[in-house]
């Protein structure tokens, strides 16, 4: 097996320690909102303007067609006007209507002192569209030039003609209308123009010879929007009932040919026939007869939230943590790239070839060279092959998918996202919690700004109708949690026959318990290309052997990319602990934050009941925090989200659902009220400070009752990432108490471990880690 490994040394190990000069004072100052009782009085105020309540509509109620105005009007004429009754889809149908005889084609400057632009009703002196009556005052008779009289009361001639220079637009000589042409029956095209039906002059469409039962007729070349053919219009199209799509158009709900959703036979309200509201077939959502239900199917509280969209602002876009004085220190960080045939790293943004306009944005963010996993990662995606990577937290992961994959899509001139019941996204992506994927789109809408490439995000606890709209308006790259996704692959709103790119973020917990029946679905779905043709790449700063095992089931010939101490914590931030016991933490917790001031902290619970207490018990004691965990409404966990990053509050109390991912500018404090037992989840928590080259601290309450089984785990994590353990941990590992460990052992057996498994031939068991919180419902 050797000779198939080529492992790649970027440079020395990198020794660096936790601990280093700490700043106290480094903090970022959060603007104090006015101190009042009650959690999140104010903020809760604030985030009920931003809940939008949207309307529980049929498909597409994005995208509904503007009703054209009727019009008696016999002339198709040739630039379509918004009042043409028509079924002809006029493209640009935005002018008003017009019932006159007379296409009168500038009237409006022919007629100065006119009250309006408004369509007439023909003849001088009719009342307008605005109601009011012209009388007609210096103006001539259209027929004879004179003033004094209109055209019907013309002593000149009969009913008709035109009046001054105009010409009929029948036969082009004057002194008639086209109504009363000598020269034809009823209709016809002034001077050159023609029948829309036969394309020949002298007579209206809707009297052609050529045509059935005379309105009928799609003109020149136009072909019935039903069936395709030309010769009549969609309206009398003998193919079919009462509507459909044009040509290939297929009907919205079951997607079918021949007939419109409303006439659909399957009934129902969506692509899967069922009812919008209820889920059941047979009904519409208007006509549901189900009452709604106030609960989600998890028995939370339903609400109608639509999210703020991703800023259009370039400089808010481009905004983001600016790399700390240790960036430099990812230089020294080792960086292996194992498996077959490895793909060369790259030591530059510019030297990877990627688009102008990528190396533009990339240079927009700030960022000047890449760090150690985007190095090999860009290089193994661009070469498209599978991959894990597993670097340290706040190394930028992120970027390092996001770049490549977008680059190989612009490469090949992917066609920009466009309008479709059925989006086949390039790229999907999945993440664990709502708020991660939330900042992913932001990420993906930054890298791809100005392009033509189409990122659309689509997460639980929003309106269902609303981001499928949004998806259904065109999308490249899918960025989704996994209950939605599926929910929606289920509807049929979307499939995976385009995907390229499947890139799991957060892969470990991806593939856990929690989330990994519905990612083993999703991988083996009818629709997904098989292994070799679609690329999976995994991204985490922890890949515990078994799961990398199941990982391994996804992908063919995967590359395995590990930065710095694999699976350690980072190296950038300080971590203490107190022996605290479970009495004593909330006298703890103020001393801690009372010493800490105005800093951004995250504060660390083991439960969304502790989460809710410990928030309260702070704002109680004037310390400005909110929360955010599972079983508060959506709306609620992003406007606390954005009060702590704004900073109107400098205290986030937060369950697991915030350990991941968050990239929150000036963090530089993580509290651990309650310890983890799953090890794995500490390294994501104190990852939240300490992010590229930013120095960062943890301070973590030991509870001997609750954590002391759990010292081992603790003491091989710390050791392994050249952190100090604390006495009190060493002691209890030491033999004394009997709690001896075994640092190598593989994590399956409660080691610590991140590293290519092949190579070291483990063979662990399948069993997946259990989710930390069985009780807290991410998506
Ligand atoms: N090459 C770079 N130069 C400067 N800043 C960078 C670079 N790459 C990424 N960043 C920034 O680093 C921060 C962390 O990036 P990112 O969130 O992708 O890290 P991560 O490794 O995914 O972290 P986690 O493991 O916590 O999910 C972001 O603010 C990102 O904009």
């Amino acid at each position: 097996m050797g000779d198939d490994w080529d492992e790649v040394i970027c440079s020395a190990p990198s020794q660096s320690s936790a601990g280093g000069s700490w700043n106290n004072n480094n903090n970022q100052t959060g603007i104090k909102p006015p101190a009042g009782r009650g959690r999140g009085a104010a903020a809760l105020a604030s985030q009920m303007n931003s809940v939008k309540i949207s309307s529980d509509d049929e498909w597409g109620a994005g995208v509904k067609a503007v009703k054209p105005v009727p019009s008696s009007n016999g002339w198709d004429a040739p630039a379509p006007k918004a009042g043409n009754s028509s079924d002809w889809g006029a493209p640009a149908s935005t002018a008003p209507a017009s019932s006159g005889g007379w296409n009168a084609p500038e009237s409006t400057s022919q007629f100065k002192n006119d009250f309006d632009d408004q369509p007439r009703g023909g003849g001088w002196g009719s009342t307008g569209a605005s109601g009011l009556k012209s009388t007609g005052g210096g103006r001539p008779c259209h027929k004879c030039g004179e003033e004094g009289h209109m055209a019907r009361e013309c002593p000149k001639g009969g009913g008709g003609g035109g009046g001054g220079s105009r010409a009929c637009h029948k036969c082009g000589e004057e002194g008639h209308f086209s109504r009363e042409c000598p020269q034809a029956g009823g209709g016809g095209g002034s001077g050159p123009r023609t029948c829309h039906k036969c394309g020949e002059e002298g007579h209206f469409s809707r009297e052609c010879p050529q045509g059935g039962g005379g309105g009928g007729g799609g003109g020149g070349s136009r072909a019935c929007h039903k069936c395709g053919e030309e010769g009549h219009f969609s309206r009398e199209c003998p193919q079919g009932g009462g509507g459909g799509g044009s040509g290939p158009r297929t009907c919205h709900k079951c997607g079918e040919e021949g007939h419109m959703s409303r006439d659909c036979p399957q009934g129902g309200g969506g692509g899967d026939g069922k009812c919008f509201k209820c889920h059941e077939a047979g009904h519409t959502s208007k006509d549901c007869p189900n009452p709604f239900s106030e609960l989600t199917e998890d028995g939370k509280p339903r609400e109608q939230y639509i999210p703020e969209a991703v800023t259009c602002d370039e400089k808010e876009l481009f905004k983001g943590i600016v790399c700390g004085e240790r960036f430099n220190n990812f230089d020294k960080v080792v960086l292996q790239v194992t498996g077959k045939d490895v793909p060369q790293y790259i030591t530059s943004f510019e030297e990877a070839g990627l688009r102008p306009l990528l190396l533009q944005n990339i240079k927009n963010s700030g960022y000047i060279k890449p760090t150690p996993v985007q190095k090999a990662s860009i290089a193994v995606i661009l070469a498209k092959r599978d991959l894990i990577a597993c670097a340290v937290t706040g190394s930028g992961k992120t970027a390092a998918y996001l770049v490549p994959v977008m680059n190989i899509l612009l490469e090949q001139g992917v066609a920009g996202a466009s309008h479709g019941m059925l989006q086949k996204p390039e790229v999907v992506i999945v993440a664990p919690t709502r708020e991660l994927a939330i900042q992913i789109h932001r990420e993906a809408c930054k890298f791809s700004y100005n392009s033509v490439l189409k990122s659309v995000i689509i997460y639980g606890g929003t309106v269902v109708n609303h981001q499928r709209t949004n998806l259904q308006a065109g999308c490249n790259i899918l960025v989704a949690t996994a209950g939605r996704l599926k929910d929606f692959l289920d509807r049929g709103i979307f499939d995976f026959t385009a995907v390229r790119f499947l890139i799991l973020d957060e892969a470990d917990r991806m593939l856990d318990m929690g989330f990994g029946p519905d990612i083993e679905k999703m991988v083996n779905h009818p629709t997904m290309p098989p292994k070799g043709i679609r690329r999976v790449c995994m991204f985490s700063a922890t890949f515990p052997d078994e799961v990398q095992a199941l990982a391994a089931t996804y992908m063919e010939d995967y590359i395995f990319v590990t930065t710095g101490i694999v699976g350690g914590t980072n190296p950038d931030v300080e971590q203490l602990f107190f022996q605290c016991s479970k009495r004593d933490k909330r006298a703890k917790l103020m001393e801690v934050l009372q010493d800490l001031g105005d800093a951004k902290t995250i504060v660390f619970v083991d439960s969304k009941k502790t989460a809710d207490f410990v928030a309260a018990f702070l704002c109680n004691n004037n310390l400005q925090s909110t929360s955010i965990h599972g079983d508060r409404l959506q709306s609620q966990r992003e406007q606390a989200l954005r009060d702590f990053k704004n900073g109107v509050r400098n205290i986030l109390v937060a369950t697991n659902v915030a350990a991941r991912g968050l990239d929150i500018a000036g963090v530089n404090y993580v509290v651990n009220y309650d310890l983890p037992t799953d090890i794995e989840e500490y390294v994501h928590r104190v990852g939240r400070t300490g992010r590229v080259g930013n120095i960062g601290k943890s301070i973590s309450f030991f509870d001997d009752e609750k954590d002391g089984p759990n010292v081992g785990k603790f003491v091989s994590l710390l050791t392994k990432s050249n952190a100090d353990v604390p006495p009190f941990m060493q002691a209890m590992v030491s033999g004394v108490s009997g709690m001896g460990y075994d640092f190598s052992a593989p994590s399956s057996q409660g080691g610590f471990a991140s590293r290519d498994v092949r190579r070291f031939g483990d063979k662990p068991g399948m069993a997946a880690a259990l989710p930390t919180e069985a009780e807290e419902s991410w998506d």
